[in-house]
């Protein structure tokens, strides 16, 4: 019988690898010793000791050149969230995951670590140190989280202990750090227009932001520890940074430390959600027509105004995972790197 020759545990590849989350991965695999090929539709940057591959995860023919000699895959693309593409989401999340796991058996690589969300739980109302056996959302918010879900099923089902194929999901939430097009620069942008003097509802709900590279330490680690027979094998994990916070007191750290007023005034929940709702549906009648980026989405309005923050108690047991870096430092080191989104700059 021929023996199969597997690739060497060293060698890893990125999907999505030149975006936020990706690039510092890969810079920490590279630290770290792995020779990584990143697979992404697009170059943002180069880095010695990596290879990139430009194409999308939907073309098996394109993954199967990066994943050659690969042995652990991690799973990290997707659309922008903030996206109302139904068949963009559907096509990348569903049918490119269905493919990207099919790459992986062809080109025999061992695991696959998908970057989640702890979104596929929330359906819009509190969530409170909930643990991974929360259901999925039945009623999910947008199609983001739809497909998130669909994503994490296909992942966790694909795992086989008789193909000696070992998948497991990551759920981070409110991922920031230097080089995030999001969090900040939009917070940023709402503060610059005007936008951020209210605070929707009480201001008291708890939320998870997690620092980059504590999501990054979760990634790694469950790639290191997951095998045949560990408890890693087929679960889903919440990575945060175990330091709940007030939303707006989050928010307004970031805000001052650039340079902009905290927001003061409160406006209730409701009276604001129904206004993004309608705003909404105003866009998406007018969508033939014109183009219009409401700031204040029914997402965001729902993530600005409730509770949502999740138990880490799970991969502190199974992987041993504790956060890297604390929330106070992973702000002061956030707010350090965008010199040009200061007030002023
Ligand atoms: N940013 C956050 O707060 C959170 C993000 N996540 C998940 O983390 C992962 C990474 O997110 P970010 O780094 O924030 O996003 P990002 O937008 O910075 O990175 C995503 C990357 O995927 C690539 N990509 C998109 N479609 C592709 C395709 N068809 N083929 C190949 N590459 C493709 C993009 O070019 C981009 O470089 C995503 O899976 C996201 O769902 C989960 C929880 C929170
Ligand atoms: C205008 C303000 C009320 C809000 C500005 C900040 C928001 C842009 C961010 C606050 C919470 C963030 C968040 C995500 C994106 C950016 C925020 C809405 C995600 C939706 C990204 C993808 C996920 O998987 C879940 C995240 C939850 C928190």
């Amino acid at each position: 019988m021929a023996t199969r020759i597997r690739p060497s545990n060293k060698r890893c590849a990125v999907i999505g690898g030149s975006g936020f989350l990706g690039r510092h991965l890969v810079e920490r695999l590279v630290d770290r010793g792995y020779a990584v090929a990143v697979f992404d539709i697009r170059q943002t940057y180069e880095l010695p000791g990596v290879n990139f591959y430009q194409g999308d995860l939907c073309d098996k023919h394109a993954l199967l050149t990066a994943l050659k000699d690969v042995s652990i895959v991690f799973h990290c693309a997707s659309p922008a969230p903030a996206s109302d593409d139904r068949a963009l989401f559907q096509r990348v999340n569903i049918d490119g995951t269905r493919t990207v796991i099919q790459a992986c058996h062809e080109a025999g690589v061992q695991k696959l670590v998908l970057t989640s969300s702890a979104s596929v739980v929330f359906e819009g109302s509190d969530i409170k140190n909930a643990k991974e056996d929360l259901p999925y959302a039945k009623r999910p918010i947008d199609y983001y989280t739809e497909t998130k879900i669909q994503q994490e099923k296909l992942v966790l089902e694909a795992c086989s202990k008789e193909m000696d194929f070992f998948t497991i999901a990551i759920r981070p939430h409110g991922i920031f750090g230097p080089r995030d097009p999001q969090l900040v620069p939009i917070l940023v942008d709402a503060a610059r227009r005007g936008k951020m003097k209210f605070i929707i509802g009480d201001g008291s709900n708890l939320v998870d932001f997690t620092y980059v590279e504590n999501v990054v330490h979760g990634h790694i680690l469950a790639a290191e520890r997951l095998k045949a027979d560990s408890p890693l094998c087929a679960q889903a994990y919440h990575i945060t940074n175990d330091e709940p916070v007030r939303f707006w007191d989050f928010m307004s750290q970031i805000l001052v430390g650039l340079g902009y007023s905290a927001p003061r005034y409160h406006l209730p929940y409701m009276l604001v959600y129904g206004i993004a709702l309608l705003l909404w549906l105003i866009a998406f009648i007018m969508r033939p027509l014109v183009q219009i980026k409401p700031t204040f989405t029914p997402m965001r309005v729902a993530l600005a105004g409730t509770h949502h923050y999740y138990s880490c108690a799970r991969a502190k047991q199974d992987m041993g995972y504790q956060p890297v870096v604390p929330l106070k430092e992973a702000i002061a080191r956030t707010v350090e790197s965008y010199p040009h989104l200061r007030k002023g700059a």
